[in-house]
């Protein structure tokens, strides 16, 4: 087994809710139409640990809202925890949120250089591996790479994120449901870019709802749920626990 590369001590992350009153028409005119807002602070996620070591595959699972894309964002950097700590050795290619991290304003080659730029690659690297990321993406992003990535529908994002991540030499990937937005043809490509990652010792942390691309890449898997670490343990014990919760 290889070093450890991703470690979390005792993670926790408090989020604020801010959600409107049910707000009664009586009430609404006892209070001389003013919304009250109640505050309330929920834990996204608590308590967890786990080591990952470099050259591992490990699937997270879980139901819709509790908390897979918050734990991407710790190990990733984007979110500091409130309680606990998470340690990467090694950098991390993130493809969050359907994308690399873009700006809407900005095109897609902009996105790409700027992106590029953030994880380190120089402005000559860039130059050379900007012919190759617009292949990867495919024909409707290369039509549109001067235009703002606003405009691209999630597919097209999603291209374009994986093409810049795919290029980037890091020891880490984080990938946040982004298998499933692809049609068939990119999907393979992804595929087989995540197959390659693998086989050069890199370390993959993938967010999936699909079973299928799960038991593909990972041996090991972590079922979360509300919030709090269920196992932690071999891919389809996960899973079991999963769809267990699921059919009740
Ligand atoms: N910035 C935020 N502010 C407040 N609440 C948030 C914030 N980000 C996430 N949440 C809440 O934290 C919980 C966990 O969200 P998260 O996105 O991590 O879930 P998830 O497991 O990735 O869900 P999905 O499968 O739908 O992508 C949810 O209840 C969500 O509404």
């Amino acid at each position: 087994m290889g070093h450890p590369i991703i470690i979390a001590d005792n993670v926790g992350v408090k989020f604020v809710r801010s959600r409107r009153r049910n707000t009664k028409l009586r009430d609404f005119f006892v209070q001389g139409g003013k919304r009250r807002l109640k505050v309330d602070e929920f834990w996204a996620l608590r308590n967890l640990s786990f080591t990952i070591h470099a050259g591992e595959a490990v699937g997270v699972i879980g139901r819709n809202g509790t908390g897979k894309s918050t734990l991407l964002k710790i190990v990733a950097g984007v979110l500091i925890p409130d309680e606990g700590r998470v340690h990467t050795y090694g950098r991390v290619a993130p493809l969050l949120e359907l994308s690399a991290g873009f700006s809407n304003d900005l095109t897609g080659r902009e996105n790409v250089q700027l992106v590029g730029a953030l994880h380190g690659m120089s402005r000559e690297e860039l130059k050379e591996k900007l012919p190759k990321i617009i292949e990867f993406a495919g024909d409707q992003v290369a039509a549109a790479i001067d235009t703002p990535v606003r405009h691209y529908s999630s597919g097209m994002r999603v291209r374009l994120g994986f093409a810049v991540i795919a290029q980037l030499p890091h020891p880490i990937l984080l990938v946040d449901e982004v298998l499933a937005v692809g049609d068939k043809e990119f999907r393979n490509k992804c595929y087989k870019t995540i197959e390659k990652m693998l086989s050069e010792g890199r370390t993959l942390f993938l967010v999936s709802h699909s079973e299928g691309d799960l038991k593909r890449f990972c041996k090991r898997g972590l079922y979360i749920n509300a919030g709090h670490m269920e196992v932690d343990g071999p891919i389809m014990d996960a899973l079991d626990a999963y769809n267990g919760l699921v059919r009740t």
